[in-house]
């Protein structure tokens, strides 16, 4: 995947850097003093119990939300100024129950993901190849002119992963994307999500099974207000950062897979 680099992104900085940040909504605190960062090629998975401020966190890293105080870096830029169109794909938390109700086919939904590209509203030759890639590399071509909506959960998160390997994005973020999803397709998911991490796609992951976090994500943070935890799953799995992020709800959660 190619893409432009901006002038203030360098080789080897991190792809997010999150420095120091807090954050509420209005007098409710959410984040305290949070730092980390993504490098490029990682796979983070970001876990913490229910209201922990995960969705708030990866907000801030996309730039969708400013923080009160500290600094939060995208591609280089401060990232609320960043325009992100082109190189994150995002799938937010019922994106897909959302789809069900879109009147529209799958290559549609996967051309949307070319939009930022195209050249004076037309699809290229290139466009159209790019789409049809993105397609067969999430193995749903054989859906293209199906309703999105009629759709199985695990199919439609396919259609969404197109969309943004057509856009030539260069990170994905996920926010719980197979809650609702069974248990074969939910494995199927992730595989796929961690081959296109093996080909240099940076993947953030919110996920509450933990064990999924910790087969295919190569880095680990642990939140609850504050960052309980920030390195690799090894190191996750030997510390105690786990039940002392979760604390009594610990047993709950590694089995919520909701
Ligand atoms: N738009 C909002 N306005 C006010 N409070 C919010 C808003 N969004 C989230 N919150 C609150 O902020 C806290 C953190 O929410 P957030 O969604 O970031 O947590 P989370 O860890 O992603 O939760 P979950 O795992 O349950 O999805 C929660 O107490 C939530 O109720």
């Amino acid at each position: 995947m190619t893409t432009a680099t901006t002038e203030r992104e360098r080789a080897g900085d991190p792809l997010i850097s999150v420095d120091d940040v807090t954050f509420g909504y209005g007098e409710i605190p959410v984040l305290e003093s949070v730092s980390i960062d993504v490098e490029p090629g990682s796979f983070l998975g970001l876990v913490g119990p229910n209201g922990s401020g995960k969705s708030t966190l990866l907000d801030l890293m996309l730039g969708l939300r400013r923080p009160d105080s500290g600094t939060v870096s995208l591609f280089g830029e401060p990232a609320h100024e960043f325009d992100a169109g082109e190189r994150i794909g995002y799938v937010a938390q019922d994106a897909t129950k959302a789809a069900r109700d879109m009147p529209v086919t799958v290559r549609e939904v996967v051309e949307m993901g070319r939009y930022p590209r195209r050249l004076f509203g037309r699809f290229s030759t290139a466009d159209r190849r790019a789409v049809e890639e993105a397609l067969e590399q999430v193995g749903i071509t054989d859906l293209a002119s199906r309703r999105v909506g009629r759709l199985s959960g695990g199919q439609r998160q396919r259609v969404f992963i197109a969309r943004a390997l057509a856009s030539e994005a260069d990170l994905l973020a996920l926010d719980e994307p197979t809650v609702g999803v069974d248990a074969e397709s939910r494995e199927e998911f992730y595989s796929l999500i961690h081959e296109l991490n093996a080909t240099g796609l940076t993947v953030i992951l919110i996920e509450h099974d933990i064990g999924v976090v910790t087969t295919h994500a190569t880095d680990i943070a642990c939140i609850n207000r504050q960052l309980y935890f920030d390195g690799n799953p090894e190191e996750f799995v030997e510390t105690d950062a786990l039940s002392q992020a979760y604390g009594k709800d610990q047993h709950v959660l590694q089995h919520d897979h909701r």
